[in-house]
């Protein structure tokens, strides 16, 4: 069975007055993931990583192949299924100010997916919201704070919150984490297994982090230059061949806690 897939998938940019200037994006990029699956997504910055969260999102269209969730193409959806298809897969970008609306609390951006796409309010929605705000480590009464009255790692865990709060089955993280410090990363991925362990959530996982998405995911595509170049599964001591691959083996990152801690 095959949650979400992308079919020979292309996205090209056309830039300068005329639209004559074509940069080719992504270039039939092909993947396939199973319900409960884990893939992290690497590669350098404007590879196209983005790009393809944006499509697999449904956020954007591709000039060429398409997009499958639960085996039917996305542009075949009526209202109803893109309803469902908003509840199901749930994107976190990398840049929190702006996917928040500066104006509303905390609790407003959270109680958002609960009423559209659950159909939760009043005290249903609220009990939800504390549950959510305790799962990203966030306290009680950042309920009623505005986005500026919180730090970007604190603004991140909130748009973690929103994401989770549709109950998807599919998370598509954009280097959500990144910005966040090591010691809160590895308690977001945690969260996120114990997720994946109880609801059998999925993670589309982008990382410059090779060591994260060894820790935390069961398979790793590589993409250079808006293809993926290479795919391998995690465990055991794998090597990646690709030029990208290697380059990603052989970066050097800051020490990462020792294993036991990510279980605390
Ligand atoms: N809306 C757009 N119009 C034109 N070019 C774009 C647009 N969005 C992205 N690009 C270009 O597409 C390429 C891929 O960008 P993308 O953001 O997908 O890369 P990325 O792998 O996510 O990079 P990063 O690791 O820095 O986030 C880049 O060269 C970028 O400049
Ligand atoms: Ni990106």
């Amino acid at each position: 069975m095959s949650l979400l897939a992308a079919r020979q998938l292309s996205r090209v940019y056309r830039s300068g007055v005329t639209g004559r200037d074509r940069r080719t994006v992504l270039d039939q990029v092909t993947l396939d993931m199973s319900p409960g699956e884990c893939v992290a997504l690497l590669g350098r910055s404007g590879c196209g990583k983005s790009t393809l969260a944006r499509l697999l999102a449904g956020l954007e269209q591709p000039d060429a192949g398409e997009v499958r969730f639960g085996g039917r193409p996305l542009p075949t959806f009526g209202k109803a299924d893109w309803r469902a298809f908003r509840r199901a897969v749930q994107l976190v970008f990398q840049d929190p100010v702006g996917a928040v609306n500066p104006r509303e609390t905390v609790a407003q951006i959270i109680a958002e997916p609960l009423r559209h796409l659950r159909g939760l309010t009043g005290p249903a929605a609220m009990e939800q919201i504390q549950g959510l705000l305790r799962a990203v480590d966030l306290p009680a009464d950042a309920a009623g704070r505005l986005p500026q009255q919180l730090s970007g790692g604190q603004l991140q865990r909130v748009c973690i919150a929103r994401a989770l709060a549709a109950q998807p089955q599919l998370l598509i993280l954009d280097e959500a984490v990144s910005n966040l410090d090591l010691h809160l990363q590895i308690q977001m991925l945690d969260l996120f297994a114990r997720l994946k362990a109880d609801r059998g959530v999925s993670y589309l996982f982008i990382t410059h982090d090779l060591r994260l998405a060894e820790r935390f995911c069961d398979r790793v595509l590589v993409m250079d230059d808006g293809r993926i170049v290479e795919e391998t599964r995690v465990g055991g001591a794998f090597a990646l061949t690709s030029r990208e691959g290697r380059a990603l083996q052989n970066a050097v990152l800051p020490a990462m806690p020792p294993r036991r801690a990510m279980a605390g």
